[in-house]
């Protein structure tokens, strides 16, 4: 799913209103119904329901919604918020206005005396600014938010919070802190940039008929990756395959103290689909490995507690080097030597970025179209600090796009860069998954993709998604606080199937 710009999003409804052709007045009737649909799903009656409106189209839905609630029995009030009495609204603000049954007590505040300190209600829907803000909000409409944030109330927010820009980390100037964002037909990059994320609380993107062929022939760096992208992306088993088929992957990793780490990226490559898997490890981890995944096999080094030496590299279809390695220099040896020799796309996670980080040498020697797993520390390490999250989005772009790598920065919606300077954030994933050894089981992840024959680019933005698939389901059983990394794992087979199922039911067909 594309994520379009402000101005992208404004050519995209007129778009629609000419082509589709829809009056305006209509296609604001719809994406009304689209968000009182879902937010009558979250809400009952019971509650009694301010709407804070301003004077343009994001005011004019919140009208629109006030009549469709109250047409549905909800306890509604609605407050305009109008600096200059004598301005007029939108053409469609200005019609919704006229529609408003008289039933429903309409207050409009012109002043900032006229504005309480706080508003005494249930739940507050904020339609005061939408995609249309262009400044930062000050006046009148900072006073009007700034009573919205000190309310006990529940804040829901039409399209986007009043006062967050679209495409960009919070302004200055007061912005509505809303516990929920109902927004219309597509992501806003402001909801994936983390430093939003009390601009935005839980939000939802209703559908509400947008053009798609406005939409797909638009320019966008920046993705959000739904189910339906990642169905188009996954591969059947074909029935004359053997485990040929599906690669050899190799993982290398582990020290003493830290065998369980890539012992749980061998379990995790394995229930991705790799062929065969051979698990490179100091021989202290010899027999762990060889108990708790009898599946792989398995190689010791010369050394009893670090990697310092390569087995042979040759015929592997993808290699993953990193979790449990440490930052020995007999391991650093090993680690230029290996990407010294390597030729396919590889998966470096944990000490193996550390140690890139800290050699200068070794990031030009990474074959094209590598996959690097940083969470943001590691990715520090790696390109150096950031201001803001903008900020360290450009950079992750930047270092894609100069070294000819992948990067996964890992976190809620991790960010998959490519060597094209585009951006995929993923959909999936929870919080319990902010746990020891989840990151180990992303490396196995991902190596067992490539393995398994995805390119690099399907094989990193299927991985995190499958990641963070496997995690929800986790939760959904377990729930996220007492969430391992082995439940990730554990729970990868119902993501597979899960996605999977719908294909196979059309191929059935
Ligand atoms: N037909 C359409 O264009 C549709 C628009 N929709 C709604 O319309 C919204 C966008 O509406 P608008 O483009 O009218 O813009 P907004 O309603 O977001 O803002 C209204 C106007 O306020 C002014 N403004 C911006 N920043 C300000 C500030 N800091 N202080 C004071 N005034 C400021 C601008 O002139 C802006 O046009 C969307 O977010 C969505 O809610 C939806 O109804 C879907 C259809
Ligand atoms: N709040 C969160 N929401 C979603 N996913 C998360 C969250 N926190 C962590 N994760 C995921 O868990 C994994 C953690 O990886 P990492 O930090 O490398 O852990 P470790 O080094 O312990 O294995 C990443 O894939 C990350 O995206
Ligand atoms: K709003």
């Amino acid at each position: 799913m594309k994520i379009l710009s402000a101005p992208q999003i404004r050519q995209a409804d007129a778009y629609t209103i000419e082509h589709e052709p829809i009056a305006s007045i209509d296609l604001m009737e719809r994406a009304s119904n689209a968000f009182v649909d879902y937010f009558t799903r979250l809400f009952g009656t019971k509650n009694k329901i301010l709407i804070c409106c301003g004077t343009g189209n994001n005011g004019g839905d919140g009208l629109a919604i006030a009549r469709l609630l109250s047409s549905m029995n909800y306890e509604v009030a609605v407050l305009v918020v109008r600096p200059n009495k004598e301005a007029p609204g939108s053409a469609d603000f200005e019609i919704n206005y006229r529609l408003l049954p008289g039933i429903i007590p309409l207050t409009e505040i012109n002043d900032n005396t006229q504005v309480p300190e706080k508003f005494n209600t249930d739940i507050i829907i904020d339609a005061i600014f939408g995609s249309g803000l262009s400044r930062p909000v000050e006046g009148l409409y900072a006073f009007v938010i700034r009573a919205i944030n000190q309310s006990q109330a529940e804040v829901v927010s039409v399209d986007i919070a009043s006062g967050l820009f679209c495409d960009t980390i919070a302004a200055e100037g007061p912005i509505v802190t809303p516990h929920m964002t109902i927004s219309f037909q597509l992501p806003k990059l402001a909801f994936l940039l983390p430093e939003n994320d009390p601009f935005v609380g839980e939000w939802k993107v209703v559908d509400i008929g947008l053009s798609s062929d406005f939409i797909a022939d638009q320019k966008s760096k920046s993705h959000y990756v739904s189910s339906s992208d990642i169905k188009k992306m996954l591969r059947r088993r074909e029935k004359y395959s053997h485990k040929g088929t599906f690669g050899r992957a190799l993982l290398i990793g582990g020290s003493y103290g830290k065998i369980g780490a890539i012992v749980l990226s061998s379990r995790a490559c394995l229930r991705s689909g790799a062929g065969l898997l051979i698990t490179h490890v100091p021989q202290c981890g010899y027999e762990v490995l060889q108990t708790a995944v009898p599946e792989c096999m398995v190689t010791t080094d010369a050394s009893f507690e670090y990697i310092s030496e390569l087995p042979t590299i040759q015929n592997y279809q993808a290699i993953g080097i990193g979790p449990g390695l440490g930052v020995q220099e007999m391991s650093l040896k090993a680690l230029r030597e290996l990407l010294k020799d390597v030729k396919n796309p590889m998966v470096i996670d944990a000490d193996a970025i550390n140690l890139i980080a800290q050699n200068d040498d070794l990031i030009d020697l990474l074959p094209a179209n590598t996959i690097l797993t940083p969470h943001p520390k590691e990715f520090e390490r790696l390109a150096g600090p950031w201001e803001n999250d903008l900020e360290r989005l450009d950079l992750q772009r930047e270092f894609s796009k100069k070294h000819e790598v992948l990067i996964v920065l890992k976190g809620a919606h991790t960010s998959v860069s490519t060597p094209e300077g585009r951006v995929y954030f993923n959909s999936t994933g929870n919080p319990g998954m902010a746990t020891a050894g989840s990151g180990d089981v992303l490396t196995g992840i991902l190596t067992g993709l490539l393995s398994r024959g995805y390119s690099a680019r399907k094989a990193a933005i299927l991985g995190v998604y499958m990641h963070g698939l496997a995690g929800d389901l986790a939760a959904e059983k377990l729930g996220e606080e007492s969430l391992i990394a082995s439940d990730i794992i554990d729970y990868l087979p119902h993501a597979f199937t899960s996605v999977s199922a719908e294909k196979y039911l059309i191929k059935k067909k």
